[in-house]
């Protein structure tokens, strides 16, 4: 049995605006889960913690201001080519108008349609953990 070698820990912000709305953008087709949409978020840098990683990710790829609040859920998911920790935030948006500088696509979407778009494996349980705290 072969196990995949790299281990990842990833800041995932799950932004919400003042209408309940949350931010989702589609990756860069031709990258790595191209053309999937996805939470902001991206690599903890070392000596970083998820918040100031988030914080970071979230100005570097969308240019918006965030204040990161609890944790919605941990997820321990293996990829046939990467095993990844996603700690996964919900954030308060708080300033700037998101750009699409490391995505295809912006789009603040209601919690009850994220369920139309197409995401990687792993975030079944973070949709799945949204629609358990806002929606029930
Ligand atoms: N940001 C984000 N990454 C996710 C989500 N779901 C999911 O499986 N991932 C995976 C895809 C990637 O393997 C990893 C995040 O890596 P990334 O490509 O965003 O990393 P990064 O921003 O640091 O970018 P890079 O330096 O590797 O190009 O987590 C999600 O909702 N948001
Ligand atoms: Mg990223």
């Amino acid at each position: 049995m072969t196990f995949p070698s790299k281990h990842k820990q990833i800041g995932v912000a799950v932004i919400i605006n003042d209408q309940g709305e949350v931010l989702i953008d589609r990756r860069p087709v031709g990258g790595s889960f191209g053309g999937l949409w996805e939470f902001p978020g991206g690599k903890l840098e070392p000596g970083e913690t998820a918040a100031e990683c988030i914080v970071r990710e979230v100005r570097e790829e969308i240019a918006i201001e965030v204040a990161v609040g609890e944790s919605l859920i941990t997820i321990d998911h293996s990829y046939p080519q990467v095993r990844l920790t996603l700690y996964v935030h919900l954030c308060q948006y708080l300033s700037g108008q998101p750009q699409t500088i490391a995505c295809e696509e912006i789009r603040w979407v209601a919690i009850t349609d994220l369920g139309e778009y197409r995401f990687p494996k792993a975030n079944g349980e973070i949709i799945q953990a949204l629609r358990q705290k806002f929606l029930s």
